[in-house]
């Protein structure tokens, strides 16, 4: 998808995108790429790619979820800073916190969002059984976002417990979402969460498939979970 058609796409959902912040996007498309030569931070390098497959699916997001309100968003693992950073630039009021394992990605944040010139972002690096212990963090979120992270019964577990109760986890799945979460339910229903829709679409020009999980948080999570690092991918609950 060239960039010009990324701003049709996202004008006809009613995202529109100004001078500045259509800049934004081709700052982080070479920024991605220069960084990607050092560290390892996708395998889509190609920029119409870069566009549909990073970018643009992202902010898909927003199609099903109201962003143009004043929301804290908590990203765990977003990597290269998918999907949050495609989110913040369309709509700047976000207050975004990002949770990842791997140094090397929170240290090209850290640069990006220096070079985009970004407030109320907060780079975070650990490991999302940790840091959803932690009080700063636990229950703290109107949102948390997670694509391309774990399959849903292991991600309920790494997201839901940074959900404050009334807000929402959004899983950002491809074409495996309904047996994901035919595997997921006992995990959500445990860490006080339910399903409250599923919406399935294709990425405009590449046809991928896509679906986006919306759990909403219904009660507190136990304090047992998250249980210590390693084990929600172990033992998932399932
Ligand atoms: C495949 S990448 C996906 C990155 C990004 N969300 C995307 O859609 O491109 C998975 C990321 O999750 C992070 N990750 C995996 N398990 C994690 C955990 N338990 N806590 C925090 N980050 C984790 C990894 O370091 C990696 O950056």
């Amino acid at each position: 998808m060239k960039s010009e058609k990324f701003v049709r796409k996202l004008e006809e959902k009613g995202i529109m995108l100004n001078e500045a912040q259509q800049k934004a996007f081709d700052i982080y498309f070479k920024e991605l790429i220069e960084w990607n030569e050092k560290i390892n931070l996708t395998a889509i390098t190609e920029e119409e790619e870069v566009y549909e497959k990073h970018f643009y699916d992202c902010i898909t997001a927003a199609f099903y979820t109201d962003m143009t309100q004043e929301l804290s968003i908590c990203d765990i693992g977003a990597g290269a800073g998918f999907p949050s950073i495609p989110l913040k630039i369309c709509f700047p009021h976000l207050k975004v916190t990002i949770i990842d394992s791997l140094k090397k990605r929170i240290n090209f944040l850290n640069h990006l969002a220096n070079k985009l010139e970004l407030t109320n972002v907060a780079f975070y690096h650990d490991r999302a059984e940790i840091a959803g212990k932690n009080e700063a963090f636990r229950e703290q979120y109107d949102l948390v976002t997670a694509r391309a992270v774990a399959r849903m019964s292991v991600l309920s577990e790494l997201c839901l417990p940074f959900v404050k109760k009334g807000g929402y986890f959004i899983a950002m799945k491809g074409s495996q979402a309904e047996e994901e979460l035919e595997t997921g339910k006992a995990a959500i229903e445990l860490l006080g969460g339910e399903v409250e829709s599923i919406d399935t679409f294709t990425l405009p020009q590449d046809g991928g498939e896509r679906s986006i999980i919306k759990v909403a948080k219904k009660r507190k999570t136990p304090k047992k979970y998250p249980r210590k690092a390693g084990l929600p991918n172990k033992e998932p609950i399932e």
